[in-house]
């Protein structure tokens, strides 16, 4: 079986990115949300991603932002794709590929099987899906919750667009989920973090190490 794309989300420094990269990451994410506490500003993305160029991809995530955010974004820090986080429709996905001429993974919040009926609508328009679970109900973040969804909501579902299965992933449980989906990407944050914000050169470690395990064995 291939081993899926790596997508580690929530970067802030170039020694983390080098660790990730080192053990296999092929997407690093950084965040451009100011509620976040891995939020980062676009000058300061732009040395940390021209520090990637070319090692892995460059994503930046965004919640529902306006042009000038994303102009900002994009003109500063350069990244390779843009991840749209929010409640972005189809048409303002097409807006934003034709304004910048960027890949884009499109996120959708899961709980429940009804969650998935808006994602055909996103056939040809997106370039990647990513799914992550729904937020608590106290969250002020739309993502980087840490928490999981059943999975059994994609088991046997096969999507036209490649898509990163996300939400609440660890060491612990990455084999599992892996297992109930047969996702063609993973993507991480907390599940590698010691505290919000402070990615976890162990935690890192353990869950590359728990991904290389189920290949081996798959
Ligand atoms: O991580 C954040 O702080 C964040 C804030 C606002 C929008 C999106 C955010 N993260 C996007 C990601 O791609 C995360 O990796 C994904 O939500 C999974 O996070 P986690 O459950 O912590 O592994």
């Amino acid at each position: 079986m291939k081993r899926p794309a790596i997508k580690i989300c929530g970067l802030s420094s170039e020694d983390t990115i080098d660790h990730v990269i080192r053990r296999g990451a092929s997407h690093v994410g950084f965040i451009f949300f100011e509620k976040s506490p891995r939020h980062v500003e676009p000058d300061v993305a732009a040395g940390l991603i021209a520090h990637v160029r070319g090692r892995a991809k460059t994503v930046a995530v965004s919640v529902d932002a306006d042009n000038e955010l994303l102009e900002e974004i994009v003109y500063a820090a350069r990244p390779d794709m843009l991840q749209l986080h929010g409640h972005e429709t189809p048409d303002r996905v097409m807006t934003i590929k034709a304004l910048f001429g960027l890949p884009v993974i499109k996120a959708f919040s899961l709980r429940a099987p009804e969650d998935l009926a808006r994602v055909d609508d996103y056939d040809g328009v997106a370039d990647h899906l990513l799914f992550d679970a729904k937020p608590p109900a106290n969250a002020t973040l739309p993502g980087g919750n840490g928490v999981t969804f059943d999975w059994r909501l994609l088991a046997g579902w096969r999507p036209t667009i490649p898509y990163f299965l996300s939400g609440g992933l660890s060491a612990e449980n990455v084999a599992a989920a892996l297992h109930e989906t047969g996702a063609h990407g993973l993507d991480v944050s907390s599940g590698v973090e010691s505290a919000p914000g402070v990615k976890d050169a162990a935690r890192i470690d353990a869950f590359f190490d728990a991904v290389d395990a189920a290949y081996a064995t798959a």
